[in-house]
C-alpha cells in the first residue's frame, strides 16, 4: 500500500475459478482496510477492475477478525461485489489457495485456510484444488423432512412459485429442481428471485436441471452480486439437494455439476462435502482507490 497526498494505491491480482471472478488484494500484514464502497468500486466491471467478489489475502493474526486469530495462518477475507461480507466462497478458496502456493506462502499438497465459516482443508489435485467445505445441513430440517421442500421461489420465466430446499454451507443457499416445463436457459435472473419465507440474511439461489444420478446443470443468482457464471458452494448445495431428493443413494456420492462457466466436482461424504475444480490467476497490477 502507498499513500501520497491522500491518494492510496494498492496491489491487486485478478483470478477466477470456472469464471467466478475475483479481485485479490494481497494484504499480508493487515494494512488495507477497505470500505464497502471501495470494494464495490474495485469489483465494478466498468469503473473498476471487475469481479463477482473481492478476496483480501491476510495473515489471520493481523486480519482484525478475532474469531480466526488462533486458526490457520491465512484468512480469506471474502466480500461480495456489492461490498457485503460473506461467510464462504467455494470457488474463492481455490483461487486463494493458488495465490498462496504461487507466492510460496503455503506448501502443498495439503494445508488449511481460515474463513468466516471456519477452517477449510485444501488439497492440490490433478485438475486444480479440492476444498473440504465441511459439514452441510438442511436449514429448515423439519419442513424439509415433512414435505421434501421448505420454501417457494418466484422467478421470471416460471408461471408459478417453484418449491425449494434451503441448504446451509456456512453461507445460505436455496435450491430449486426445475420441472420439465421450465427451461433452465430461459430463466430471467437479472432480478433477485423472490424466496418465501425470506431467509433472514438473504440467500444464494440455485436452479437445477438433473440429467442422471451424479450429473446436474445449474444456474445461480448470488446474494450480493446477481447472476454469476459459477458458484462453488452453490454447486455443492445443488448436488446435496438433488441427492437428498433422490433418497441419498450411497452409490452416487460424486457429482459433476455443469455451470455456464465450467464444470465443478462435488464429493459427498454423507454429512460433509468437498468441492474440486480449477483456479487461475490472470493478471496483476496496482490500482488507486477513489478519495
Ligand atoms: N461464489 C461463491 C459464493 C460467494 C458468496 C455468496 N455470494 C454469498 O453471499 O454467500 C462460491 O463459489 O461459493
Amino acid at each position: 500500500m502507498r499513500e501520497d497526498d491522500h491518494v492510496t494505491t494498492i496491489q491487486f491480482a485478478k483470478g477466477h475459478g470456472t469464471h467466478n471472478d475475483f479481485v485479490l488484494i494481497p494484504d499480508v500484514d493487515g494494512q488495507v482496510d477497505l470500505t464497502p464502497a471501495q470494494v464495490a468500486f474495485l469489483c465494478d466491471r466498468r469503473g473498476g477492475i471487475g469481479g463477482d467478489g473481492l478476496i483480501r489475502i491476510v495473515r489471520s493474526a493481523a486480519s482484525g477478525e478475532p474469531a480466526v486469530a488462533d486458526g490457520p495462518e491465512w484468512f480469506m477475507d471474502y466480500r461480495n461485489a456489492d461490498g457485503s461480507a460473506a461467510e464462504m466462497c467455494g470457488n474463492g478458496t481455490r483461487v486463494f489457495a493458488k495465490y498462496l502456493v504461487d507466492h510460496d506462502l503455503a506448501d502443498g499438497p495439503e494445508f488449511e485456510i481460515a474463513t468466516r465459516a471456519g477452517s477449510k482443508r485444501i488439497n492440490l489435485v490433478p485438475n486444480g484444488y479440492r476444498t473440504d467445505l465441511g459439514e452441510w445441513r438442511l436449514s429448515r430440517l423439519d419442513e424439509a423432512q415433512e414435505r421434501g421442500m421448505d420454501s417457494v421461489v418466484q422467478v421470471v420465466g416460471a408461471a408459478e412459485p417453484l418449491p425449494a430446499l434451503s441448504v446451509d454451507l456456512g453461507n445460505p443457499h436455496t435450491v430449486i429442481a426445475l420441472p420439465p416445463s421450465v427451461d433452465l436457459d430461459g430463466l430471467d435472473l437479472t432480478h433477485p428471485p423472490k424466496v418465501d419465507p425470506e431467509p433472514p440474511h438473504g440467500t444464494n439461489v440455485e436452479f437445477v436441471r438433473a440429467h442422471a444420478p451424479g450429473h446436474i446443470s445449474m444456474r445461480v443468482h448470488e446474494r450480493g452480486v446477481g447472476e454469476t457464471q459459477s458458484c462453488g458452494t452453490g454447486a455443492a448445495a445443488a448436488a446435496i439437494a438433488t441427492w437428498w431428493w433422490g433418497g441419498q443413494p450411497v452409490d452416487h456420492l460424486n457429482w459433476n455439476v455443469d455451470l455456464p462457466g465450467g464444470r465443478l466436482g462435488v464429493h459427498l461424504l454423507l454429512h460433509r462435502v468437498a468441492l474440486s475444480g480449477p483456479a487461475q490467476i490472470v493478471a496483476t497490477g496496482e490500482v488507486t482507490l477513489p478519495e
